[in-house]
C-alpha cells in the first residue's frame, strides 16, 4: 500500500497533516469528502488541491504527484476568524457599543464576511455573508440553536419556554414547537383578520384627537400600544385598553416584556460577570421574570373560552377563542396537550415576540412613509384601484393582491429589519467556507441588518428601492401573522391619513434595546379628505 501525505495550508502556525491510500479512491469528490468528513469541512467541495503552487485538478494529476499535497479552502490557508485585539478586561465592548450596527458595519468592511469580538469576556463571531448565514441556520451537525453563555438571550434563556428561549436541543422545543406554530401558521392567521382590522379602526380616535390638537407622537410609542393591544385580544383574549385616550397608559406586563428586553440586551453585552450580580439589573430581570408568569398566569386563568372540549390541532385555531384557549384545548394525534409546565413560558414567549417584533416594523413603516418620496401615493392608488378603504373589512385575499405593498414591506425589512442577533451555536471544531477555522461552542450570529445591507450582494445598499428585493430565508413560526397585521395596518392608516414627518432631526434606532427600534420619530396626521380616481379612470 502505498500512501499520500496531505497537509492543510494554514496562514499562521501549523495544520493538519494526514496520509491517505489513494488506490481505492476513484473520484475527486470523494476525497474532498473523506478529507472533509474527518476534519469538519462544512463544504468539502471547496477542498483544492497543490503541489507547491500548482494546482492539481484531477485525481490523477494528485495520484501522480510527488511530495505533500497542500490542500486549501475555497482557495484560502486556513485561518483564525479575524477581529480587533482590544483591551484587557473590556476587550472590544468601546469598539462596539452603543452604536452597534454602525461599528460592526466598520468590523465588516475592515476584517470581512465574518470576525470576532469580545465584549467584556463574552466572545461570538457575526458574519454579513447569506452562504455562512445559510449554513448556521440550517440546524445541521455543524450548528444549532444552543444557548450558552456567550449567546445573547442567555441572561433569559428558559427551556420550559421551547421555542426562541430554548435548545432545539431540549425536548421542551420540540413540544412546543408541535403546539403553538398551528395557531401562527397562514390558515390560522387568515381567521384573525377581522379582529386586526377592528384593532385598527379602535385607534382611529386617538389619532384623530392628536391630529385635532396638532400634536406630533413618537411612532414607536403609539405602535407599540397598536400592536400589543392586537396581540393582547388575540393572543390573550384580553383588551389592554390602550386606545381607550390619547394618553392611555401601556398595560404592565407589555411594559415588563419591553423592560426584560432591555435589561437582558444590557446584560448580555455585559460579559457573563454581570449577570451574577446579586443587585442592579440582574434582580431586576429575576423580579420582572416572575412579574410576567404571574401576569400571563392571570391572563390565563381569565382567557375567554368558547368550549371546553378538545380540539384537534390543526383546526383549533379556527374553533378557539383565542391562541391561550387553543393551547389550552389543543391536542395532537395521541389526544395530548400541551404539558402545563411549558404553557406559561410558551404564552409569555408568543406573545413578548409577537408585538415587540411587529411594533418595531410597524415604526419603520411610517419611517419608511414620511422619508421615501412618494411611496405613500403609490400605496394609495394601490388601496383605491382595489376598493379598499380604511372601513373595509380587509380580508388575508384582499392582502394578497396589493403587491406594492407587499414590495414595500418587503424593502422596509431589508433596509431597517428590527430583528437583532439570531445567534447559533458551532456543535464540534470545523472549518467554514472561506477556510475560517471555528472551535466547537461559539457563537455566530448572522448580522441581519448587515446581510441585508451588504454590498456585496445589493446594488446600491441606502437606496430605498421596492423593486429590487429578492425574498431572503425566514425562521419565524410568527411571520404570517405579522405581515398580515402590518398590511392590515398599513392598509387603514395609509387610506385614512397622509402622514408627515416632524422636525428634520435624523431619525435613530435605540441601541440599548434588544430589537432594533427607531427612538425620536415623531409623526403628525393629516386626515385625507380627497382621494385620487382608480388608475383605469
Ligand atoms: C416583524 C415581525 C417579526 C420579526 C422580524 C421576527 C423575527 C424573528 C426571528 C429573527 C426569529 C429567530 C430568532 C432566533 O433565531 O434567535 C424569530 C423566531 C420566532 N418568532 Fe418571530 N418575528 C416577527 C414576528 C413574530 C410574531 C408576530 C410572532 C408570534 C405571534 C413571532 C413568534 C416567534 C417565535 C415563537 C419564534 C421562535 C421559534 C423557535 O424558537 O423555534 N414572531 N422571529
Amino acid at each position: 500500500m502505498s500512501t499520500t501525505t496531505f497537509a492543510f495550508d494554514v496562514a499562521e502556525g501549523n495544520g493538519p497533516k494526514f496520509d491517505i491510500d489513494l488506490s481505492t479512491v476513484h473520484d475527486i469528490s470523494v476525497l474532498q469528502r473523506a478529507i472533509g468528513q474527518n476534519y469538519g469541512v462544512v463544504q468539502p467541495e471547496g477542498l483544492s488541491f497543490y503541489s507547491g503552487n500548482t494546482p492539481l485538478l484531477a485525481l490523477s494529476e494528485i495520484q501522480a504527484s510527488v511530495g505533500i499535497i497542500t490542500i486549501k479552502v475555497d482557495g484560502h490557508a486556513l485561518r483564525d476568524v479575524p477581529g480587533p485585539s482590544g483591551l484587557p478586561l473590556m476587550g472590544n465592548y468601546l469598539e462596539v457599543f452603543p452604536d452597534h450596527l454602525g461599528n460592526n458595519q466598520r468590523l465588516f468592511d475592515r476584517f470581512g464576511p465574518l470576525f470576532q469580538t469580545n465584549t467584556l469576556g463574552k466572545i461570538v463571531c457575526q458574519t454579513n455573508d447569506p452562504e455562512l448565514a445559510q449554513i448556521c441556520f440550517a440546524e445541521s451537525q455543524f450548528f444549532s440553536k444552543e444557548i450558552v453563555p456567550d449567546h445573547p438571550l442567555y441572561p433569559i434563556k428558559n427551556q420550559k419556554a421551547g421555542v426562541f428561549l430554548g435548545d432545539t436541543s431540549n425536548p421542551d422545543w420540540k413540544v412546543v414547537h408541535k403546539f403553538l406554530p398551528p395557531a401562527l401558521g397562514p390558515k390560522a392567521v387568515r381567521h384573525y383578520a377581522s379582529q386586526m382590522n377592528r384593532c385598527c379602526e379602535e385607534a382611529f380616535p386617538v389619532f384623530d384627537e392628536l391630529e385635532k390638537r396638532n400634536k406630533a407622537w413618537n411612532a414607536y410609542q403609539y405602535m407599540l400600544k397598536l400592536s400589543s393591544g392586537t396581540v393582547g385580544k388575540i393572543m390573550l383574549g384580553k383588551d389592554l385598553q390602550h386606545f381607550t385616550s390619547v394618553d392611555a397608559p401601556l398595560s404592565r406586563i407589555v411594559l415588563a416584556i419591553a423592560e426584560v428586553l432591555a435589561i437582558n440586551k444590557k446584560i448580555a453585552s455585559r460579559g457573563e460577570w454581570y449577570s451574577h450580580l446579586p443587585f442592579g439589573d440582574p434582580k431586576r430581570l429575576k423580579n420582572l421574570q416572575q412579574f410576567m408568569a404571574d401576569q400571563i398566569q392571570e391572563a390565563i386563568n381569565e382567557a375567554k373560552s368558547n368550549g371546553t372540549e378538545d380540539l384537534e390541532l390543526q383546526d383549533a385555531a379556527l374553533k378557539a377563542a383565542n391562541v391561550v384557549d387553543y393551547l389550552v384545548r389543543a391536542t395532537d394525534g395521541k389526544g395530548e396537550h400541551l404539558p402545563k409546565e411549558n404553557l406559561v413560558s410558551a404564552t409569555i414567549v408568543a406573545t413578548g415576540a409577537g408585538f415587540t417584533t411587529t411594533s418595531s416594523l410597524l415604526s419603520w413603516c411610517l419611517y419608511g412613509l414620511v422619508t421615501y418620496p412618494g411611496t405613500q401615493a403609490r400605496i394609495l392608488q394601490e388601496l383605491i384601484d382595489n376598493d379598499i378603504t380604511d372601513e373595509t373589512n380587509i380580508t388575508a385575499e384582499q392582502i394578497d393582491e396589493l403587491p406594492e405593498l407587499g414590495k414595500f414591506i418587503k424593502e422596509i425589512q431589508r433596509r431597517h429589519n428590527p430583528s437583532y442577533q439570531p445567534g447559533r451555536t458551532a456543535q464540534l471544531d470545523m472549518i467554514l467556507p472561506g477556510g475560517y477555522r471555528l472551535k466547537k461552542g461559539t457563537v455566530v450570529i448572522p448580522a441581519l441588518h448587515h446581510i441585508h445591507n451588504n454590498p456585496a450582494i445589493w446594488e446600491n445598499t441606502s437606496r430605498f428601492d421596492p423593486d429590487s428585493f429578492a425574498t431572503g430565508q425566514r425562521m419565524c413560526i410568527g411571520f404570517n401573522f405579522a405581515l398580515l397585521e402590518v398590511k392590515i395596518f398599513l392598509c387603514k392608516l395609509v387610506y385614512r391619513y397622509h402622514w408627515e414627518k416632524e422636525g428634520d432631526s435624523e431619525t435613530e434606532y435605540d441601541p440599548y434595546f434588544q430589537l432594533i427600534r427607531p427612538v425620536n420619530l415623531y409623526v403628525r396626521t393629516q386626515t385625507r379628505e380627497r382621494w385620487p380616481s382608480k388608475s383605469n379612470e
